[in-house]
């Protein structure tokens, strides 16, 4: 008889690769991010990357940084996080103390989506705005309301 493979992912590690493959949707030139929401029994409910709204072309929204806000890329993005939950086709209460799994650390803005759509936990892969503003507002929020974070360990990598 075979033994099973004892080598294999963890759920943190599976949460995180879908996220990953999510981000790889982006069409953002500098910053591409993905989101997996998954519930306390280990079931994806949602995942989302970030991305403009659905248009009638391609062209309708800029992709590049300005000091326009009419004619700069923040202005009408939406965050993965914010598009994950919005993918959701459930019951937010099957939605309650799920972790989401994110490829960047969440914003001021998303975080206080997550915590109101009932997300437990937030699992990050990169937190390349640690100690900004909006970081630090962002990591209140989630404090405040009794969220958990911390950065995830991908000891098979991400290939
Ligand atoms: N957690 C996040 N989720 C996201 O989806 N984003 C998006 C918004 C923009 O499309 C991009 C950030 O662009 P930049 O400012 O690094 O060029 O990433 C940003 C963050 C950062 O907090
Ligand atoms: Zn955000």
């Amino acid at each position: 008889m075979a033994e099973q493979r004892s080598d294999v992912i963890s759920w943190d590690e599976f949460f995180m690769r879908v996220a990953f493959a999510a981000k790889l949707r982006s069409k953002d030139p500098n910053t591409q991010v993905g989101a997996c929401i998954a519930d306390t029994d280990h079931r994806i409910l949602s995942v989302g990357y970030n991305g403009t709204p659905h248009a009638i072309t391609d062209e309708a929204f800029p992709w590049g940084d300005s000091d326009d806000p009419l004619n700069d890329k923040h202005s009408y993005v939406i965050h993965a996080e914010a598009n994950a939950i919005l993918n959701f086709r459930g019951s937010l209460k099957d939605m309650q103390g799920a972790t989401v799994y994110v490829t960047l650390f969440p914003c001021h803005e998303c975080a206080k989506l997550l915590v109101q759509a009932g997300v437990g936990e937030v699992v990050y892969l990169d937190d390349k705005y640690a100690g900004t503003m909006d970081n630090l507002i962002s990591k209140r929020t989630l404090d405040s309301c009794g969220v958990t974070y911390r950065k995830v360990q991908m000891p098979h990598g991400l290939s």
